[in-house]
């Protein structure tokens, strides 16, 4: 498979300095801190918000229509002084349900908008935190599940959407038509207004501590969601070797705990939700009660009338209702706002392999010589596992990488194709640092062919054509002569002219449908294709058949031929094949030269190609 082709920097975020965590973080923003920030990244959320407040207000205004219309017409309709006035009480009638309608109009009119907003808001949101998994480097995407990074750019985007939408327009609604009562219910009734007050104080009071448990709760549930998508995902891609070791039961129970993880966590978060809506009912119907009773002394003594006191039971409910709406939206808000935390981490975790950027000084395209100087690497929290590494890889020579398992080849390879960079020293590409040249200038010239090329789930011509340059969505009229050219020139016409659907064959998901060696097939083909100057290759161990080895040898000779290659060899006939042959021992050079050099100098090199000698021939 070919490098990840570069993307431009999405975002801003600073680089990780050297050995830095490359985990991504907990985000530790307080509720209005995470907002502002989240607002900051995704600035559609308030698109044309002047607009959608004031006709909030204005629905929420509607609303008042009721009491007020109640009021007039008991005091002045049916109270009058000169008896019932049938005309006015059918004109207020007239009138509340004008305003009622235009309330309910204008509060349609907020949800559009609202919605619309919304949606634009999170799809660039959506967008943003994938750009910044694809640029975060190799070591993030190692170190955080991958179950759990995809659940960081669905579910948890979906509880701010779910807030955002609904909850949002709630709030929105909710607290004006809280002021618009309270004033109404001033002008009928100041004592009343302050009995009302008094009453919700305390549970307003509450609220505070309350809301921390909720979003402690909530923060709990959206990591045990991360973590059950983690392990299912994990089983899912794992399954061959789950049942391969009969492990079903085990990978069961794990996942089973995960699940029941979620569960007590969401349980947890609904009991503290509960308990603040309950409260949120009490006090309602306990303030209902309060200004029935203290309305009806009002009343008798004169202070309040019949009209004014039934007003302001409707202005009660008006109060009310926003005030439990607000215990549930804010139980919706805490989960929105745990879930926007995920986001905000991944899109604020520093990319490691900083893109120079598409103004850096160009590398030109030629043969490729590469250097390595006084590198050292360590991963994250680890040990070093390569120490002062100085090699010189001269251009158009094919450069055999061999060592035991775990002496550091692979990580040395991945620092030449910079999927990552060096704790210490230099990677030169042509005398240039690889970090001062652009990466999309670097993946035209390093190409990275791993042991197992991914394939996608689609046809084989296709997944060869991933490798054509300065094309985004080339047609098959396009991919198809270039894949098959690829193939060709490899020497492979044969073997794709063997196939009953040629180019168009579908290779299934992760081109399960091939065999081993098919599938590294096409990985050569794909790298062939990228037409790189310098190819890294990570040879495959799986055995093959001797008809697919003979294919994949001759493909190997083709696509090396006048390029350079840097091969992490597995088989020493690799080596004794190469021009150069490096030797590593626990992440340290130890041998460099030809391998008739190596062979008579009696080393590390001549002990390892006589055992093999002995074993094989
Ligand atoms: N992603 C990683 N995180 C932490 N440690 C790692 C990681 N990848 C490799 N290592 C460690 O770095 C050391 C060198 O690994 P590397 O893969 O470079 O060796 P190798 O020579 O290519 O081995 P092999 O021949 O088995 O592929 C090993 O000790 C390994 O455990």
């Amino acid at each position: 498979m070919t490098a990840p082709a570069a993307t431009e920097p999405t975002t801003s975020a600073p680089a990780t300095p050297h050995g830095a965590d490359h985990r991504i973080g907990a985000s530790t923003l307080g509720v209005w801190s995470t907002l502002r920030r989240g607002v900051q990244v995704s600035p559609e959320l308030l698109d044309g918000i002047a607009l959608t407040l004031l006709l909030a207000l204005l629905a929420a205004t509607g609303r008042i229509v009721v009491p007020i219309a109640v009021q007039q017409t008991i005091d002045t309709g049916i109270l009058a002084a000169d008896g019932p006035d049938v005309r006015r009480v059918l004109t207020l009638v007239a009138l509340a349900v004008v305003g009622l309608l235009a309330g309910a109009a204008c509060s349609a009119l907020v949800n559009v908008r609202l919605f619309r907003a919304s949606e634009r808001g999170l799809l660039a949101l959506r967008v943003r935190a994938f750009r910044h998994v694809h640029d975060l480097s190799v070591l993030t995407q190692n170190t955080e599940r991958r179950g759990s990074l995809v659940s960081r750019v669905t579910s948890d985007v979906d509880t701010i959407s779910m807030f955002v939408q609904w909850g949002g327009i709630m709030l929105l609604v909710s607290l004006l038509q809280l002021t618009v009562a309270t004033a109404l219910m001033a002008v009928y009734s100041w004592q009343l207004t302050i009995l009302v007050w008094l009453c919700f104080l305390p549970l307003m009071v509450a609220l505070g501590p309350l809301q921390k448990r909720v979003n402690a709760a909530y923060t709990a549930v959206r990591e045990q969601i991360g973590a059950m998508l983690g392990a299912i995902s994990e089983a899912v891609v794992g399954a061959e070797t789950i049942r391969a070791y009969g492990v079903q039961a085990r990978t069961q129970r794990k996942i089973d705990r995960a699940i029941r993880g979620t569960r007590n966590a969401m349980v947890r978060a609904q009991n503290t939700v509960a308990l603040v809506f309950s409260s949120g009912v009490l006090v309602a119907n306990l303030v209902l009660a309060a200004v029935v009773v203290g309305g009806t002394y009002l009343g008798i003594a004169g202070d309040l009338s019949v009209g004014r006191l039934l007003a302001f039971l409707f202005l009660v409910q008006l109060f009310t209702g926003p005030v439990q709406m607000a215990t549930e939206v804010l139980n919706e808000l805490q989960n929105a706002v745990a879930g926007w935390r995920r986001v905000l981490a991944v899109i604020e975790t520093p990319v490691s392999v900083v893109d120079a950027g598409p103004d850096a000084p160009r590398s030109a395209r030629g043969p490729a010589a590469v250097t390595l100087r006084d590198v050292g690497f360590a991963y994250p929290g680890g040990p070093p596992v390569l120490h002062g590494v100085d090699l010189e890889l001269p251009a158009r020579t094919s450069v055999a990488v061999v060592g035991a398992t775990g002496s550091g080849k692979t990580t040395m390879a991945k620092l030449v194709g910079r999927l990552m960079d060096p704790t210490s020293g230099q990677v030169l590409l042509d005398g240039v640092d690889v970090r001062e040249i652009g990466l999309a200038n670097l993946r035209e010239r390093v190409v990275m062919v791993p042991q197992e090329g991914f394939l996608f789930d689609t046809t084989l011509g296709e997944n060869i054509a991933l490798g054509m340059r300065g094309v985004d969505a080339p047609t098959p009229e396009a991919w198809e002569p270039a894949a098959r050219g690829a193939l060709v020139e490899l020497g492979l016409g044969e073997w794709l002219d063997e196939l009953p659907q040629g180019l168009r064959t579908p290779v299934g998901q992760r081109g399960e449908s091939l065999s081993a060696g098919e599938r590294q097939l096409v990985a050569l083909a794909r790298a062939h294709l990228a037409g790189a100057d310098l190819l890294v290759l990570d040879e495959a161990t799986s055995a093959v058949d001797p008809a697919t080895e003979v294919r994949i040898a001759r493909a190997l000779r083709s696509l090396t031929q006048g390029r350079s290659t840097l091969t992490i060899a597995h088989r020493l006939s690799t080596a004794e094949a190469a021009d150069l042959v490096v030797v590593v021992d626990a992440g340290e050079v130890v041998e460099v030269g030809t391998h008739d050099e190596l062979v008579a100098r009696g080393g590390a090199y001549a002990g390892m190609h006589a055992s093999w000698v002995s074993q094989t021939r």
